[in-house]
Parts: structure tokens; sequence; C-alpha cells
């Protein structure tokens, strides 16, 4: 069962012993995938409760409605309400201020005259923009619409609820503005004119969803040309989480990853930099797939080795990274015994885990599990914090350290909402920073 909506049941329960058990065997009998449940209102004589399903499309959620409804007893359903739709109205983010102003001395301070004094000292030291503005802490997430998640290209102003995403993740797990430019180009030449004219408000430029090929020139000619950190999150992101996933499955399988196979299918953004980064690592034997002959050159000219289908991939592989966009491209069959599968495409893998577990693989996960919001937040605040110009190869490999170290044992990595693996990742990153400058 693929569950891709996300319903809530305001369903009114009448308070006789069972009633609720029935509501919810009804889902479960229906292989609806029971979340969250959250009681409403406690009446006299019956309750009404929220009741977060996942279903797998519109003729699911018919289906369970109707039958719930037929249970009977004053059991009904109120309401089917989209809480993910609900969660975006009105978007998920907005520029706040810092200071309150109750006063005409509050506003002579805040704005004119006095911010005219704060002006010319940045004028007479630019240095000066890191303390008496927010640029230092501002992050500009940067998109041209081209590769958002895996639904392709589908335009910068619909990629918007994603780069939205982004910025609450800044904001919640490391204290950064992120503010979303939304680019309505994807010339290479134009990105890169457009970042280095917007480029001065900002302490660094996380690019996102911008599609391969043209995501390799344009981080690497912005990297060059800017004195501000700038990381392809799709690249560098996902490689350094991929990394320290990888790490942990081996840890606890105690598989050296330098001697272990490892074959990445899909060669895009996602795909090249894991097999660069884990090549980098030390794995020899990388292989890799995709259907565009260009993708499988830049394998080639990294370093690897490229196979020519995905059979063979999962024939010859101890672990396997999939990032192609295509859901349920790994068949059960084609997965072997022992295997570390990590099929990481948003929002539906290449296979459920439960289905490469099912069919023999020791470790299993999707793209909600690993995926870069574990990395990018505290690579950020700790190049922020140690106001490094760059993100370099050390600052990555650092982040995925301090990933696994922050990962259970077990685990193949932290959960998300631990707070303690993004303060983990800003202080590893912000110490390979500082290093790199005193060497
Ligand atoms: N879990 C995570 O943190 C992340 C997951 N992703 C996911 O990875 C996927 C790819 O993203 P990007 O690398 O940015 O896109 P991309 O467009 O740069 O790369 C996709 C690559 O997959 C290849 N491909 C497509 N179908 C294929 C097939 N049947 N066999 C072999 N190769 C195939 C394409 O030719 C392309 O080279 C998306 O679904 C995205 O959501 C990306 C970044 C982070
Ligand atoms: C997580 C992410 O960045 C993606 O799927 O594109
Ligand atoms: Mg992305």
């Amino acid at each position: 069962m693929e569950y891709s909506i996300i319903r809530n049941l305001i369903v009114e329960i009448p308070q006789v012993p069972g009633n609720f058990a029935k509501v919810v065997s009804v889902i479960g009998s229906e292989q609806a995938d029971l979340g969250d449940i959250e009681t409403l209102k406690i009446g006299t004589h019956s309750t009404i409760r929220d009741i977060s399903v996942q279903f797998e499309d519109e003729t699911h959620i018919d289906r369970v409605v109707e039958k719930i409804n037929q249970l009977g007893g004053g059991i009904t359903i109120h309401a089917v309400s989209d809480d993910v739709l609900k969660a975006h109205e009105g978007g998920k983010i907005h520029m706040g201020s810092r200071r309150e102003i109750r006063s005409l001395g509050d506003l002579r301070r805040v704005y004119t005259p006095g911010v005219a004094n704060v002006c010319k000292a940045i004028e007479k030291d630019p240095e000066k923009a890191n303390y008496f503005t927010s640029i230092g802490n501002s992050v500009a997430i940067v998109t041209d619409g081209t590769a958002i998640l895996g639904l392709g290209d589908i335009g910068p102003v619909a990629g918007m609820p994603v780069m939205e995403g982004k910025a609450v993740l800044f904001d919640q797990f490391v204290g950064i503005s992120g503010v979303p430019i939304l680019l309505d180009t994807s010339d290479p030449d134009e990105v890169v004119e457009t970042i280095k004219h917007i480029h001065k408000g900002y302490g660094g430029i996380l690019l996102e969803d911008i599609g391969s090929p043209h995501c390799f020139e344009i981080e690497d000619r912005l990297k060059a040309e800017l004195d501000i950190p700038v990381m392809h999150d799709d690249q560098h992101g996902t490689a350094v989480v991929t990394l320290a996933a990888i790490l942990s499955a081996c840890r606890t399988a105690g598989v050296d990853l330098a001697k272990a196979k490892v074959g990445q299918i899909g060669l895009g953004a996602a795909g090249l930099a894991i097999c660069r980064m884990l090549m980098a690592y030390g794995v020899e034997e990388m292989y890799g797939s995709d259907l565009s002959d260009d993708a499988k050159d830049r394998l080639e000219k990294s370093g690897g080795t490229v196979v020519s289908s995905i059979d063979e991939i999962m024939e010859k592989s101890d672990i396997v990274v999939a990032t192609t966009g295509v859901q349920g491209l790994i068949k059960k069959e084609q997965v072997r015994e022992g295997q570390i599968i990590l099929a990481l495409s948003n929002p539906h893998p290449e296979i459920k885990p439960d289905d490469a577990l099912e069919a023999g693989a020791a470790f299993a996960a999707d793209g909600r599990l690993v995926n870069n919001v574990l990395g990018f937040p505290g690579i950020f605040r700790g190049a922020l914090n140690a106001r490094a110009k760059d993100i370099t190869y050390p600052m990555l490999i650092a982040a995925a350290q301090a990933i696994v170290e922050s990962t259970r044992d077990g685990d193949l990595v932290p959960h998300p909402l631990d707070p303690n693996v993004h303060v983990a990742v800003t202080e590893a990153v912000e110490r390979a920073a500082n290093t790199g400058l005193v060497q």
C-alpha cells in the first residue's frame, strides 16, 4: 500500500465502550495508516476526535468514510479536513521585526533620524554590517524550480512551499533567517549573475532544487566568485546525511565502508554528490547508473564505475542508494539478502523500506528519514558562526561525523526534531571552519 494523501477525520463517537475501537478497526481493516489522534471535545454523551490518517488515494478515503458512517450507533464523521493544505494557508513564513516601536523615541532609534548614524558607521567600516544588520544571520534559499523534490521542473512558484519549508527549518532549528528567492531563469549565466547582484544582503546562499547538470556549473562558479558560503543542498546536504546513515549502518553491521561495494542509482545533483562524497571517504568500488550518458560520464570523470542497469547495481552492491525521483523503481525481487538500501527520493521512494526489509535487506530507509534536514541547518549555522567564506569538504565530513555521533546504536540517523543533532553539526562545522582558517 503506497500512502500519498493525509487527511484528518473529525469523528463524533458516542461514549459507549468499544465504539472508539470500532472506528480504529475500520481504519486498520481498510489498510489506511493511523496517525495522531486529538480529542477536540468531550461532551456529556459523545466525544469528538480529530484522527489523522494516511490514504492511498481519494477512493480509499471515500471507502473508509463510508464504512465508518455505516458503523451506526451515532458514530458520525463531521468533516474530512486536509491539514496539509491548511498548514499552508497564508504561507508558512513572514518577515518579523526584532524591535518594538512603542514611542517616538523608539521610532527615532529604529528608523530616521537615528538609523543614519548606523548607515554611516557601516559605510566607514563595512565589517560593522555583521553587528548592526541581520545580513550575517540571513541565508538566501535560491531555486529555479527545475528539480523540486522528485516532482521535476514544476517552476519556482510551485516550488515555493518547499522553500518556505526550508526557511521554517532554518529558523526553528538554528535561528537563521532563510529568505526564499525564486528565479524565473535556469540559464547558468543569468542565475550566477542574479545571485551575484543580490548576495550582499545575505550571509550565505543555499541553492535548492536546482536540477542537474546546470546545478554543478552554477554552484562551482558561485563558490569561486562569492566570498560567502554557498552550498547546493541537494548535492552536499544530501551527501552528508547519506554518508552518516551509511556509516551508522556499517557500524552496526560491522562492515568496513571503504571495502564495501556501493551502488548509486540516479547520478543527478544528489546522486553524483553522494558518489563523490563516498569516494572521498575512501570507498574504492563505487558503481553508478543513470539514463543520461552525460551523467554517467560525470561519474567516470569523478573516479566511479558506470554499470549498465539497475539489475547489475542491485546484483553487485552491498550498499545501494537511489535518488532518481522515480517511485517504485527498485523491485523486491532485485533486493539481495543483507543489503543496505537507501531509497531517498521524495515524496515517494524507489522502494518502500518495509518492502526492502521484507525482501531481505539488513537496513532500509527512505527520504523522509535520511533527509538533508539533518545537515543543512547546522552546516550553515556553523559556517555563519565561524564567518567562513566557503563551505569546504572537511566541514561537510565533520557534519557527517557529528550526525553519526548523535545517532543512537542501531538507528541509521538521529530524529530530525532532536535539537542536539543540529547543535552537534553546528559545533563540528564551526570547529572545522576555524581549523581550516588556522592551517
Ligand atoms: N532525502 C533527501 O534528503 C533528498 C532527496 N532527494 C531526492 O532525490 C531525487 C533526485 O533529486 P536530484 O538529484 O536533485 O534530481 P536530478 O534531476 O538532478 O537527478 C535525478 C537523476 O535521476 C536520473 N534518473 C531518472 N530516472 C532514472 C532511472 N529510471 N534510472 C536511472 N536514473 C534515472 C536522471 O537522469 C537524473 O540524472 C528527488 O526525488 C529528490 O526528492 C534529493 C535531495 C535530498
Ligand atoms: C529533501 C530535499 O531537499 C529534496 O527531496 O529535494
Ligand atoms: Mg531539495
